[in-house]
């Protein structure tokens, strides 16, 4: 098939976003960015702070508007639909192992609310044996032990316990979309490593279609198909297949430095 007419998951076009327009604090973080995206494409993002990576992952996620462009998720164009409504396609996890689960409920009871995300049979209902054991299945492959402990209280585990749950409750019911933003960087060195990669054996496992943000350049080559680079709101590196392969990390300092015609002024970017 051509590529023109692979279909795309997501298609982002032309995006602008300016922050605090004609203030003091004026900030361009997107300038016409495009990305397409192919089913099953695990595109790694890495850039300097304040590069415009968390604020692509945020306007696809409908969290802020666009000031111009378009937006189009699995053939539906997005832009006026909220986040809570993309949320129904869209899985997402953050860097703060806090955020995505609910420390007071537990794990069968998280689980539950992302099995009915976008349905209205909600927890009132009770959980099944059915569900019960669906879950020690996929609780097994994070192989953590969480499969004997349905009933613990998520506030009780580990950061690298709680991300791992976070991710599955992401993907359990397979995403269009799985946005990732450097899911991995508030864990210990050991932690980040196991949620990397469980997350390349979900992702892999169900061929989820995923955006994942990492100030690491090591992963970003690592892992997914696919590595672009951002610098100063636009993307100014895209590496795929075979040329990602056979790049290192003192390639893409290389190729950051010609493209951007800056130098790398990120510590945290350098780490491998
Ligand atoms: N809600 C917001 N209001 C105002 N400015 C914002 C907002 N979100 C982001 N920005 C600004 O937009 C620019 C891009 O920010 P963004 O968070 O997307 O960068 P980033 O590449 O994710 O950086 P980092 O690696 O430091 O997280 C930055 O200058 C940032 O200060």
């Amino acid at each position: 098939m051509p590529p023109e007419r692979v279909r795309k998951v997501l298609k982002v076009k032309n995006i602008c976003k300016t922050f605090n327009p004609g203030s003091i604090n004026e900030k361009c973080a997107l300038n016409r960015v495009d990305l397409f995206l192919e089913p099953g494409d695990f595109v790694t993002i890495i850039g300097g702070n304040g590069a415009g990576k968390s604020t692509l992952l945020n306007i696809i996620a409908g969290v802020f508007p666009v000031d111009r462009g378009t937006i189009v998720l699995d053939g539906i164009a997005v832009n006026n639909s909220r986040e809570h409504e993309r949320a129904k396609f869209i899985g997402r996890v953050f860097q703060d192992p806090m955020m995505g689960t609910a420390a007071s409920m537990t794990i069968e009871e998280n689980l539950a609310m992302a099995l009915r995300r976008g349905k209205s049979r909600g927890l009132r209902w009770g959980i099944t044996r059915q569900e019960q054991d669906f879950f020690r299945e996929h609780l097994a492959q994070l192989e953590l032990g969480l499969e004997n402990r349905l009933k613990a209280k998520v506030g009780l585990l580990s950061g690298g316990q709680r991300q791992a749950l976070t991710l599955l409750m992401a993907t359990i019911v397979s995403p269009k979309l799985l946005l990732l933003d450097e899911h991995s960087a508030a864990l210990d060195p050991k932690t980040a490593s196991k949620v990397l990669e469980l997350t390349q054996k979900i992702v892999n496992g169900h061929s989820l279609t995923t955006l994942m943000v990492t100030h690491n350049m090591r992963d970003a080559l690592k892992y997914g198909n696919r590595t672009i680079m951002m610098h100063e709101g636009q993307i100014i590196l895209d590496l795929a297949g075979r040329e990602k392969q056979n790049t290192c990390v003192e390639d893409l300092l290389k190729m950051f430095e010609r493209a951007s015609g800056d130098t790398i002024d990120n510590d945290r970017m350098l780490l491998a």
